[in-house]
């Protein structure tokens, strides 16, 4: 999967930016703050239909102007497609591909299937479940459509439920009402459980020969899933026993105004030589486990989709000792691969691949 060439229009700096790509690796070098993150912001949102830096759009026009502009022609195999985001202040984003328009940007990843290294990727181990949650459901959204509108659907049911516990403290005969919501949320909560499942399983076989070619073989890994549903032997018996569960913690849930049970607290463990890396690891290791679970879900996307997806570094190459840095050129060879760098000294790694280099000077490649 390529990207062929990227036009924006008053997007963030850049007020009129015209670019052709290499097929394999683009460098954008530049000192700080001339609008190299905001090349990578583009080229994501053409993926992933927002932002990996904002939740607002408005902050993505440039400050002086009223409406922004990305354009994109990507190439899958011989399929092309032209992505195309238009935003303007105050009113939702609008998402076409070839010229038609998205209902939802969730139907993007027919059009870009991107994987994005950023620093605040580490945040993933150190912080808390939702962003260990948001990286599973990025992660399978990008193969699998359905999975995210599963996703959307859970996350509506589960609200309307919440409010309804809130009602039913006050108004007890609506309690009945609820058992809508636990079928609902029972039957969408178990697929997404499942494939929830499935990618970690998946991920835990394509993660250990990586992370053990980035530590010399001397680290395993493992990664757990953590669920307050069991993962019974079949699609039914999940399906059961989620609704069982839900059933019984009612009492409780009213009282709290909120759902304990269900997908939305689960977790996922990771382990380096059996212990947990968020407690007991080094910051090098867990910046190098990183590295090896955003390499495995670009496996997994080539295993799954049968192209490499399009590799976004931001700010992560210069981050990176030398033998990490050989390491991960060499995994590109096959890719379309965009970094950012500051300086050309972190270039030597990608020395034998084939690079074009895009210098970048306050909103403009000069
Ligand atoms: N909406 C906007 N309108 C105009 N300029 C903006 C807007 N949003 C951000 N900028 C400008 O973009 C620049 C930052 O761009 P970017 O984040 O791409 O920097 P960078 O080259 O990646 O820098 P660094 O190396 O420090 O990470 C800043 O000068 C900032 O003022």
């Amino acid at each position: 999967m390529n990207v062929k060439n990227l036009r924006l229009i008053n997007f963030r700096n850049y007020y009129n930016l015209n670019v052709e790509f290499n097929d394999n690796i683009n460098i954008f070098m530049g000192k700080n703050a001339q609008g190299k993150t905001n090349l990578i912001e583009a080229l994501y949102i053409c993926s992933y239909g927002k932002s990996f830096r904002t939740t607002k759009d408005r902050e993505l026009i440039n400050f002086n102007k009223e409406q922004a502009y990305i354009g994109a022609n990507t190439k899958l195999n011989n399929l092309e497609k032209f992505i195309e985001v238009k935003m303007e202040r105050d009113k939702p984003k609008r998402i076409r591909i070839n010229k038609s328009e998205l209902k939802n940007y969730k139907e993007l990843n027919t059009g870009l299937v991107s994987v994005l290294f950023c620093p605040d990727d580490l945040k993933m181990i150190k912080e808390g479940p939702l962003l260990r949650r948001n990286f599973l459901d990025a992660s399978i959204s990008q193969i699998k459509p359905v999975y995210s509108y599963n996703l959307i659907r859970y996350n509506k049911v589960l609200m309307q439920r919440n409010n309804l516990l809130k009602t039913c403290r006050i108004k007890k005969d609506l309690v009945n009402l609820i058992d809508v919501f636990d079928i609902q949320l029972s039957k969408l909560g178990t697929s997404i459980i499942i494939e929830r499942d499935k990618f970690i399983n998946e991920l835990n076989i394509l993660i250990n020969p990586i992370h053990k070619n980035l530590t010399c073989d001397k680290e395993s890994v493992e990664l757990k899933y953590f669920s307050n549903i069991p993962r019974l032997i079949d699609k039914e018996s999940i399906e059961k026993e989620y609704l069982k569960l839900l059933k019984s913690n009612l009492n409780r849930d009213i009282e709290y105004g909120t759902t304990e049970i269900g997908l939305h607290r689960d977790d996922l463990l990771m382990l380096i030589n059996n212990k947990d890396v968020k407690i007991y690891g080094s910051q090098g290791q867990q910046r190098t486990l990183v590295l090896s679970i955003k390499l495995s879900v670009v496996e997994y996307i080539k295993k799954y989709f049968g192209v490499y997806p399009v590799v976004l570094l931001d700010d992560v190459f210069s981050e990176l000792d030398e033998d990490r840095r050989k390491f991960l050129s060499n995994s590109f060879k096959n890719m379309q691969v965009f970094i950012t760098v500051t300086d050309a000294v972190d270039l030597n790694a990608v020395n034998d691949l084939s690079k074009s280099v895009f210098i970048i000077e306050d909103g403009k490649v000069i």
